[in-house]
């Protein structure tokens, strides 16, 4: 690696005598740089006197280098330039690092503790840096670092002088970094955690030995160096660390609804939580951008305002990135079982994207009081009684990407009476700078809250429709993970209904239910798939109803009905026949028919005991019988796994790619297998170890021994590759 060097450059360093700044200017000296070793010789309360700057410069000088003693006060910072410019008639680096501390609880501080402290710090930093400023810029060369201190960007007790000193340097090097921008002067900060003569009986003596000046003194040298490119920025360093500081500002809100209306103390404590919540917060990089932020603020606020006055809107921002796609796509059961998924699952996949179901969490609105603020007098909507009743969604312009901002405008359009219970209709408007991306409205079913004498229907609602009466054009299933509503949960929905018992025991299901936007996934999923050559750029829109709940663990079966480029369809669970998603549909722009599937069309029944001795070579014979018809119909199948007659596991197989375990003709056209295997086996076969066997068979890997599974297959799908 070239080494950075200092040759040419003269650098003064301050309170050089000890500690840090020895530690530097060795460094630096050592480097070639002519280095000015300041330091006033005094203990770190800045009394006393010593030759501390002449062994250093002895040093220095011991190992080749150039340098000089300067025992001038910071204070008279220009005495210690002219040293510099003296000896070596040029200043190119200057490293502001003397201090002393006067500690004392604040209300026995005194103004001489306090004056005394900031002389040395801010205003020696002051004199100083404003004493090289001058050759700096006619140099067209410059790099200044302030040393700053945790004690100044948290606070600590007992160092109300120093810490006030210390922040004072943070605001000095961030004016300096703009004034000195042009005329490539770099002006940035460190705040190094060092054992120091400041520091010596302060931290614990095992920490003291372990915080070396020399753990720090490369990070400040690079921050001087001719190449480094950051200015104004705040270098946080100890032990052998090194991290960036700096404030950053919350996305803050409207003190008031409406531009008319005043501000009020009240209005403040409303909001307070909107005011701190740090979701989004951004660093501010320019002074400009203040004003253009507030510019840009006030024409929001109108704009909002104006559709606030028609309905009363929840604005909030959604941020989503990669992780979060992936996170959602597991959530709605995509699978690395299945190739078509990949890309829902695997940032770096060529096509990664988004499922659009996806778009529909930006208008979840799960904090916002605004069904609860939409009900009638008397009513109430909270987490104890609403269910997610439909759900739409719509896309405009270009398929938003794999990471982006929303702004979000939530709005309730009508609340219904249906008797027993009521339905608020929230609208939602999903905006990506400004441009309408997504609309999404939801219907949510607030139980026990009807009977106010409102309205039954609305024609605002985007209603549902009823399938064809004709037996559907394509059928895929898949079994949902017992876990699928705590995965899914990482999405955002943290609804107790999902995950606590007592919450759902409570509201009257046998266990925690399954999000319904969960279930939609799945199904979309499925349509997706099947008509739409799994493009979610291909989708429009889509509808469903959430007819009734569905427990995790439980099958999804999608029932789809093509009509033009309308996939109407259904969802059963297959454990129940009940009818869970009903009169919903999907809106392709175009229809791919056939294309990958991610889940079985076809299902098995018969039993085989894995264990017994005849296993092998019945499943030997079912793969001779299948393989080819299997290839020629390039079928998916669905293999059960159970456990006293109960269905315990299942996986999908591709078998396009793979051999098919098969037995018995098929019934009613469909070709049914379920392999019946002890508990033990069970577990093991959990593990989802199809695919390694798929491309134990493609001879691509060898199977892994750890599966049991896998382990008794193995031999067994050897042969039947060979067939
Ligand atoms: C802002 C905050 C956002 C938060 C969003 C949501 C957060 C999530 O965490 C919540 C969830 O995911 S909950 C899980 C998913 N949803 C479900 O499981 C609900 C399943 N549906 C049901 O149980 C019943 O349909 C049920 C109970 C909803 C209705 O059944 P019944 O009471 O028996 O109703 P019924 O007598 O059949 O019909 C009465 C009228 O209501 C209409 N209707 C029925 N089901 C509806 C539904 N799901 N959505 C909308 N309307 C529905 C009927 O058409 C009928 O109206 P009308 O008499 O005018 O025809």
């Amino acid at each position: 690696m070239e080494q950075l060097r200092f040759d040419g450059r003269v650098a003064v360093v301050t309170g050089a005598g000890g500690g840090l700044g020895k530690a530097y200017a060795l460094l630096l000296g050592s480097r070639g740089a002519k280095v000015v070793v300041n330091d006033l010789g005094s203990a770190r309360d800045g009394i006393g006197k010593s030759n501390f700057a002449d062994e250093v410069v002895k040093e220095i000088k011991a190992k080749g280098g150039e340098a000089v003693a300067d025992y001038n006060s910071v204070v008279e910072g220009e005495k210690i330039i002219k040293t510099a410019l003296d000896n070596y008639g040029r200043i190119d680096i200057l490293i502001n690092n003397a201090g002393i501390l006067r500690d004392r609880s604040f209300q026995k501080m005194s103004e001489q503790d306090w004056d005394l402290v900031h002389a040395v710090h801010l205003k020696g930093a002051y004199k100083t840096t404003q004493a090289a400023w001058d050759a700096f810029k006619k140099q067209k060369f410059g790099r200044v670092v302030m040393t700053s201190s945790n004690a100044g960007l948290i606070g600590n007790f007992g160092q109300a002088n120093y810490s006030a000193a210390k922040m004072g340097l943070v605001g000095l090097a961030s004016t300096l970094a703009i004034e000195g921008a042009k005329y490539n002067i770099k002006v940035n900060t460190i705040v190094p955690t060092a054992a120091s003569r400041l520091t010596e009986d302060i931290l614990p003596p095992d920490m003291f030995q372990a915080m070396k000046p020399e753990l720090i003194a490369p990070v400040v040298a690079y921050m001087v160096h001719e190449s480094f490119e950051d200015n104004g920025v705040i270098i946080d360093s100890t032990l052998g660390f090194a991290h960036k500081a700096h404030l950053v500002r919350s996305q803050g809100v409207p003190l008031r609804n409406k531009p008319a209306d005043p501000v009020t103390i009240e209005s403040v404590r409303e909001k307070w939580a909107e005011v701190v919540n740090m979701n989004g917060a951004r660093r501010i990089d320019k002074i400009t951008e203040v004003t253009m932020d507030l510019v840009q603020s006030l024409q929001d606020f109108e704009d909002r305002s104006k559709m606030d006055s028609v309905n009363p809107s929840y604005w909030s921002t959604y941020n989503y990135n990669s992780k979060d796609l992936v996170c959602y796509a597991l959530g709605v059961g995509a699978s690395v079982v299945n190739p078509s998924d990949l890309k829902f699952l695997y940032e770096s996949h060529e096509q990664f994207t988004a499922l659009p179901t996806f778009f529909i969490l930006p208008g979840m609105c799960m904090e916002s009081p605004v069904v609860g603020n939409a009900m009638p007098k008397g009513k109430y909507a909270d987490f104890t009684n609403i269910l997610h009743g439909e759900q739409y969604v719509e896309f405009f312009g270009d398929f938003p990407g794999t990471e982006g901002n929303f702004t979000t405008r939530n709005y309730v359009v009508d609340v219904l009476d249906k008797g027993s219970s009521a339905i608020a209709l929230v609208n939602s408007e999903v905006y990506q700078d400004k441009e309408l991306v997504v609309r999404t409205q939801q219907h949510i079913f607030v139980v026990g809250q009807g009977g106010f004498n409102g309205p039954r229907s609305s024609d605002k609602a985007v209603g549902v429709l009823p399938p064809p009466k004709r037996s559907p054009d394509a059928v895929l299933e898949q079994r949902t993970a017992e876990d699928q509503a705590a995965l899914y949960r990482l999405s955002g929905d943290l609804n107790p209904l999902h995950i606590d018992p007592n919450v759902a025991s409570a509201s009257g299901h046998p266990k925690p239910i399954l999000h319904g936007l969960a279930s939609l996934g799945f199904s979309v999923r499925h349509v997706i798939a099947k008509y739409a050559g799994s493009e979610s750029k291909n989708v429009k829109a889509i509808k469903a109803r959430f007819a009734k709940p569905v427990l995790p663990g439980q099958t999804l079966v999608t029932e789809m009905w093509l009509e033009g480029t309308r996939v109407h369809f259904q969802t059963k669970v297959k454990e129940t026949g009940n009818i869970v998603i009903a009169g919903a549909y999907v809106d392709l722009k175009t229809v791919v028919k056939d294309g990958a599937s991610p889940a079985p069309v076809q299902q098995s029944t018969s039993s085989l005991d894995l264990k017994s001795d005849s296993l092998f070579a019945k499943i030997q014979q079912g793969i001779k019988e299948n393989s080819d018809k299997a290839k020629s119909v390039g079928a998916v199948y669905l293999y059960n796994i159970t456990s006293n007659g109960k269905t315990v596991k299942q996986w999908t197989l591709d078998l396009k790619s793979a051999i098919s375990v098969y037995q018995g003709e098929p019934k009613n056209g469909k070709a049914d297998t379920t392999l019946t295997v002890s508990d033990d086996d069970m577990i093991e076969i959990a593990a989802g170890t199809l695919s390694p066997q798929v491309a134990y068979l493609k001879g691509k890997i060898k199977i892994s021994g750890n599966i049991m599974l896998a382990q008794k297959l193995g031999p067994l799908l050897k042969s039947g590759a060979k067939l």
